[in-house]
């Protein structure tokens, strides 16, 4: 399960990266693994602000990654001092070992989460992040798919990003150096800075803080009630802001796949079959076929089409 990238020291970001070792499509296939340790989240221990439990990751940590290794290369990672510190001081974390509170923090900087598990693997943890991001990734609890989402050429660094890239640079960067401990130095943080873009992102901003609600309803079909003309207005302009931002084709297909529910429930089957279908194809080109997301809107889709056909 090898792919077309090695590992260097990177120039995007602080230590090593992931470099395209030829010329890779968008839509190709740049990594392909089956992590090393996976929490599968729909059976954590969560505390009641939401977050997953210290103890439980750190106990999975410690009962999949038994290899010494395997172990001493993961504690070697880079990780926020300050995540180590909090980590360590929080009584949850339920473990006397002096390294529990850096496994943390190591897990926090470097995990990659596709909804309903976290993996952890020694190629994944290496890609660094870029506001202008060429590659994002998916995955179920068994593995995961890094994939281009344009053409990246031969010796360019694979970048993803490790945050919503629908907020300005300003909420960016704070998020950045608080999470993960660094300032944000890519292109479209510095010299192709675009106001006109980061205007359209605080919009999307204030658009998604709306949002939430009607994801919620719309997934659940029992709340379809709740969903009003003035939630369609919201996602329909969100949909269309996201259309002028082609970095952010994974948030797009995230909102078209919510656009469609709303259609669904306002009846107009065709219209959301065909959403549907546009944010089936921005899944299967992000995350690939088998993750999970992408599997629940083959499943809707496949729902909208047989009522369509009956
Ligand atoms: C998942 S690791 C990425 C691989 C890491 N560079 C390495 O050598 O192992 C995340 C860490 O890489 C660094 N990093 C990632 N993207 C960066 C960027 N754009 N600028 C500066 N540092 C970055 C930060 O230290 C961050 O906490």
């Amino acid at each position: 399960m090898t792919g077309p990238y090695v590992i260097r020291k990177s120039v995007n970001g602080e230590g090593n990266g992931l470099f395209a070792t030829r010329d890779i499509r968008t839509g190709e296939t740049v990594v392909e693994k089956r992590p090393l340790v996976v929490i599968d989240l729909n059976q954590g221990r969560f505390l009641p602000d939401g977050s997953l439990s210290l103890a439980r990751i750190y106990d999975e940590w410690n009962r999949q990654l038994s290899d010494p290794k395997e172990r001493k290369d993961y504690l070697k990672l880079s990780h926020h001092d300050n995540d180590a510190q909090l980590a360590q001081n929080r009584k949850d974390t339920l473990t006397s070992n002096p390294d529990a509170g850096k496994v943390i923090a190591i897990w926090n900087n470097n995990c990659l989460g596709t909804g309903s598990h976290d993996l952890y693997s020694k190629i994944s943890c290496r890609i660094n992040h870029s506001c202008q991001k060429n590659a994002t990734w998916g995955g179920n609890g068994e593995g995961f798919t890094v994939r281009a989402i344009r053409n990246i050429k031969k010796d360019e660094e694979v970048l993803i990003s490790y945050i919503s890239l629908a907020q300005p640079r300003k909420m960016r960067s704070d998020q950045l150096r608080q999470g993960y401990g660094f300032d944000c130095d890519c292109p479209a943080c510095g010299k192709e800075f675009d106001q006109l873009s980061d205007d359209r992102r605080k919009v999307m901003c204030s658009l998604n803080q709306k949002l939430p609600k009607v994801v919620e309803a719309a997934k659940l079909e029992k709340f379809d009630k709740v969903v009003r003309p003035e939630h369609v207005k919201l996602c329909e302009d969100m949909v269309g802001w996201l259309k002028q931002e082609p970095t952010m084709i994974d948030e797009m297909f995230v909102k078209q796949e919510l656009l469609a529910h709303l259609y669904r429930i306002e009846k107009k089957h065709s219209t959301a079959s065909s959403m549907m279908q546009q944010a089936y194809e921005g899944a299967r080109l992000c995350r690939g076929d088998g993750d999970e997301h992408t599997e629940r809107i083959k499943y809707a889709l496949q729902g909208l089409e047989s009522r369509l056909q009956s």
